[in-house]
C-alpha cells in the first residue's frame, strides 16, 4: 500500500507536517483557526467607512484575528420620512441590537451621536471602546458653483439644508435671516442635491465628511461657540455582549480614556434631560489645560428664539456626576419646559 511506505520511523526523519507541534505552534494554530470577528454596522457609505476604520485598528492590535464587516440595513436607512414617526434615532439601532443579542455579529460600531439618550441600552451589552474623538465641529458646504465661504456670506432667505434640530435652532439663534430646511439621506446624496441647486448651503458634521473622504467640500468650520456639537458628536463607540470577555478585552485595546470621560459626562447630562429625538440639545465636554473636565450644555426651542445653558467643571473621575449636575442645572433654568414644549 502506498500509504504504508510513507510512514517514517525515526524522529529525525519526520516530515514537517507530522512532527509534534510545540506548544507555541499549537496555540498559534488555534489562533489562526479563530473564526472571524464579525463587525456589525449600518450599511450607509459613511457607516461602512467607519467599520473599515475599526477593522484597520483591530488589525493593528490583533494582527492574527481575522475580521468581517456585516452591513445591516436599518429601518432608519430605508425610511425617507420624518424620523420621529419611526421612534426617533433608535430607528438606526434596533436591527444592529438584535443581531448583537442573537450572536449574528460580535460587535457593533455606532456613532455615539446617534445613540438615543432617553432609552437604556439593552441588558448585557457593554461599551468596550470609544475611539479617540475627532473634530466635533459642524461645517458649511456650498454648491460647487457658489462663491459663499461662510455662514456670514449667505444672503437673507438663503436655503440652508440640515438634518438636525440642534443645528436648526442654533442657525435660528445666530442667523435668523436664513431659511433652514430639513434634508435627510446619506452624505453623497445630500451633496448631489446641494450641487443641483436644491439648497444654497448645507451644514453637516465635519467628522462625517472626513470619514467619507469629502472634507475638501467644507468651506467653513463653524466655531463651537456658534454651533455647539451634539452629545457624542464625532465619537465612535464599539459595543459587544458583556459576557463575551474575550471580545470585550480585545476591543478595550482601542479605548481612548479621555474620550470615555467626555462621553460619560455628555451622556449623563443627556440622560437627566430625557430629551426625545426632536429636542434641540447640545452638549460638549472638553479637558481644560489643568486636567479638569468642562461640560457645556444647552437646550433650545425649535427656532432657537429661546434657550438655556450651563457650564460646570469637575475632575475626570467625576464625569457622570458632572453630567448629572449640568443636566439638573439646565432643567432648573427651564430646560424641561423647552423640551416638553416641542411635539414629538
Ligand atoms: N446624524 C447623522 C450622523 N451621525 C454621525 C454623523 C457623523 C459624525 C459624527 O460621528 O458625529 C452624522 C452625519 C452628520 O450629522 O452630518
Amino acid at each position: 500500500m502506498p500509504e504504508s511506505r510513507e510512514i517514517v520511523t525515526t524522529r529525525h526523519d519526520l516530515p514537517e507536517r507530522v512532527r509534534p507541534a510545540t506548544a507555541a505552534e499549537y496555540f498559534g494554530r488555534m489562533l489562526d483557526d479563530r473564526p472571524p470577528l464579525r463587525i456589525g454596522t449600518r450599511s450607509s457609505p459613511l457607516a461602512m467607512a467607519q467599520a473599515r476604520q475599526v477593522q484597520a485598528f483591530l488589525a493593528d492590535v490583533a494582527p492574527d484575528q481575522p475580521t468581517d464587516i456585516v452591513p445591516i440595513t436599518t429601518a432608519g436607512d430605508k425610511w425617507r420620512g420624518d424620523l420621529s414617526q419611526l421612534g426617533g434615532k433608535g430607528a438606526f439601532m434596533k436591527e444592529l441590537d438584535r443581531a448583537l443579542a442573537l450572536g449574528e455579529v460580535d460587535l457593533c460600531v455606532h456613532c455615539m451621536k446617534d445613540v438615543p439618550g432617553d432609552v437604556p441600552r439593552p441588558d448585557g451589552f457593554t461599551w468596550s471602546a470609544y475611539l479617540p474623538r475627532e473634530d466635533p465641529r459642524d461645517c458649511l458646504l456650498v454648491p460647487a458653483v457658489s462663491k459663499a465661504r461662510s455662514l456670514a456670506d449667505l444672503p437673507p432667505g438663503a436655503r440652508v439644508g440640515t438634518s438636525a434640530v440642534r443645528r436648526r435652532a442654533q442657525l435660528g439663534q445666530h442667523y435668523p435671516h436664513l431659511k433652514v430646511e430639513y434634508f435627510r439621506g446619506n452624505i453623497n446624496s445630500r451633496i448631489s442635491r446641494l450641487d443641483e441647486g436644491e439648497y444654497d448651503a448645507a451644514v453637516l458634521a465635519y467628522a462625517g465628511l472626513q470619514r467619507a473622504e469629502l472634507a475638501h467640500r467644507a468651506v467653513e468650520l463653524v466655531p463651537l461657540d456658534m454651533m455647539c456639537p451634539a452629545v457624542g458628536a464625532s465619537i465612535l463607540g464599539l459595543e459587544c455582549r458583556s459576557a463575551d470577555h474575550g471580545v470585550d478585552e480585545l476591543l478595550k485595546e482601542l479605548d481612548d480614556a479621555e474620550t470615555r470621560v467626555h462621553i460619560t459626562a455628555e451622556r449623563s447630562m443627556l440622560g437627566v434631560l430625557r430629551g426625545h429625538c426632536n429636542s434641540p440639545i447640545a452638549g460638549h465636554a472638553t479637558t481644560t489645560p489643568d486636567g479638569q473636565i468642562a461640560l457645556f450644555g444647552k437646550v433650545f426651542t425649535r427656532d432657537g428664539s429661546d434657550w438655556v445653558y450651563a457650564k460646570e467643571w469637575d475632575k475626570p473621575e467625576r464625569a457622570a456626576e458632572l453630567g448629572a449636575f449640568v443636566g439638573a442645572t439646565l432643567l432648573r433654568k427651564g430646560g424641561r419646559d423647552l423640551i416638553d414644549g416641542i411635539p414629538h
